[in-house]
């Protein structure tokens, strides 16, 4: 994977996607994330609109079920010609190992299979929601890690986490695996739900694959400044 920036288009509207793909100037090749919000209201069509233009897409479901049925949705989305997708590490090593089976069976000849990306903990959760609410009695560091370590053994191809984490992650799990993160924020940002935060420098630092950034942009007065701003720091 390219060290790139995804732009997190999380809107309920095409016009407005139209809008911030002009305001970007985005050329061919840009790399995008869809997530469910956007998913949800104009399906996999225009998931493909988007793949046949030439982006590159993320397609962020976070997939969590059984086995079974997660190799059944996989195998859908492998035919839409997506870089990569998600699923929850918490489904379990089952569950991952099916999802990499639906995503290689669904894939067409000739085609890349999507690289697998495992959701470790959201970066909208904190070491306190982590112990108070999943009861879980590790620090975020290692639960983090625990999870990458199943993600990979069951082929995943590498995981989502915050910036935070990265460099930790790269000693314990390995260098032959990705770090995509989200959790980007510039200095002057609020940070919203988000909890697990870094800048694009730091996100850079600290060894992130690539970085995921929405409302820093979305919500910018003036996007494209912002999101040239972002990749020249990350990259
Ligand atoms: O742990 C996760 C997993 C996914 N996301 C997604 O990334 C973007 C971040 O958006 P911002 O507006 O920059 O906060 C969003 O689409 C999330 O669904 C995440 O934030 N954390």
């Amino acid at each position: 994977m390219k060290k790139a920036v995804f732009v997190a288009l999380d809107y309920d509207n095409l016009s407005d996607v139209q809008q911030l793909l002009k305001q970007l100037g985005a050329p061919k090749e840009t790399y995008l994330k869809v997530g469910m919000e956007l998913f949800y209201h104009s399906g996999s069509e225009f998931v493909s609109e988007l793949v046949q233009k030439g982006y590159h897409i993320f397609l962020d479901l976070k997939l969590h079920d059984i086995p079974n049925t997660v190799y059944g949705a996989a195998k859908q989305l492998a035919r839409l010609g997506i870089d990569c997708t998600t699923i929850h590490a918490l489904g379990g090593s089952a569950m991952i190992a099916a999802a990499k089976k639906g995503l290689i069976e669904g894939t067409k000849a000739g085609k890349e299979v999507p690289k697998l990306l495992a959701v470790t903990e959201l970066t909208s959760i904190s070491d306190q929601i982590l112990a108070d609410e999943q009861n879980c009695s590790l620090p975020m560091t290692k639960q983090v890690v625990s999870l990458a370590k199943t993600a990979k053994i069951s082929g995943a191809d590498g995981v989502i986490c915050s910036p935070l984490e990265v460099s930790n992650l790269r000693s314990q799990v390995g260098e032959d695996f990705l770090y995509v993160t989200p959790g980007i924020r510039l200095a002057e940002n609020q940070n919203g739900d988000q909890k697990r935060v870094a800048t694009p420098q730091k996100a850079k630092e600290y060894g992130s694959s690539a970085i995921v950034v929405g409302r820093p942009i979305t919500q910018a007065q003036e996007p494209a400044i912002v999101y040239e701003r972002i990749k020249k720091e990350f990259n």
